[in-house]
């Protein structure tokens, strides 16, 4: 999937980006808050009702010997600026149960996508919590992305656009609605992610810097203005 698309940064890569890395990248979140659905509409661009069980057998099970927590993976390819930027991303499986399992897999994870579901209060405030694990156990450096799913059950929406804004500033990681069911937002989401990692591989000190969560807020402005055009 080409995700290239028309945006502000032109930077160009400096000597030590290498399109052959992996970037490890891992959502995580509470148990139905849409990780599977989410990657599911990334990589294949269409929706699949219903949850998905670790059984299901899409992409890649990883097998731990014991609970298998982390259940598949999928490397993305993403273009940025013309660049090769290889995504390795990692579906996790929320409950609780299984979290002592993932802890091994932040460690070397360059990029987080954390998920709450603007339905589900519970969700969301546990995101302190996710946030805190993600702080004791990944790098330091590890690129997060907060992400309020299924954006399009307006009807049922109990967390409010702002207070996902305010939590995100509070942490200064960007933050980005999305909905897995209708894609918005989905491939954003991922390609302001493999833009930040593909800035940091090759940053240099005559590039512009890059900044992931001024990166998110120009491509939603420039979304929200455009979609009534
Ligand atoms: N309307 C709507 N439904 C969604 C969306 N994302 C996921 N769902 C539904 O929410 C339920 C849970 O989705 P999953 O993708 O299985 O959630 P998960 O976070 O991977 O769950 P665990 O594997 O238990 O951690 C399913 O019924 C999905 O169809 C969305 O953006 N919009």
């Amino acid at each position: 999937m080409d995700l290239q698309r028309p945006d502000s940064y032109q930077g160009g890569a400096g000597p030590d980006f290498n399109e052959h890395v992996l970037h490890k990248t891992i959502l995580v979140g509470d148990s139905g808050v849409g990780k599977t659905s989410l990657l599911v509409q990334f990589d294949q661009g269409k929706f699949i009702p219903g949850s998905f069980s670790a059984t299901v057998g899409i992409g890649f099970t990883v097998s731990t010997g014991r609970y298998c927590r982390v259940r598949w993976l999928q490397n993305k390819v993403v273009t940025v600026d013309g660049m090769r930027v290889k995504l390795q991303i990692w579906d996790t499986a929320g409950q609780e149960r299984f979290r002592s399992v993932t802890h091994a897999y932040y460690r070397d994870a360059q990029a987080l996508l954390l998920l709450y579901d603007i339905t589900n209060k519970a969700s969301f405030d546990n995101i302190r919590a996710w946030l805190t694990e993600i702080h004791e156990y990944a790098q330091r450096d590890v690129v997060i992305m907060l992400l309020g799913n299924k954006a399009d059950m307006s009807s049922e929406r109990v967390i409010r656009s702002e207070d996902g804004e305010t939590l995100a500033r509070e942490y200064g990681v960007p933050f980005l609605e999305t909905s897995a069911k209708t894609g918005m937002n989905v491939e954003l989401a991922f390609l302001a992610i493999a833009k930040e990692l593909k800035y940091r591989a090759g940053q240099s000190a005559d590039e512009p810097s890059f900044q992931i969560r001024d990166y998110v807020e120009s491509q939603k402005k420039r979304s929200s203005c455009c979609s009534f055009v």
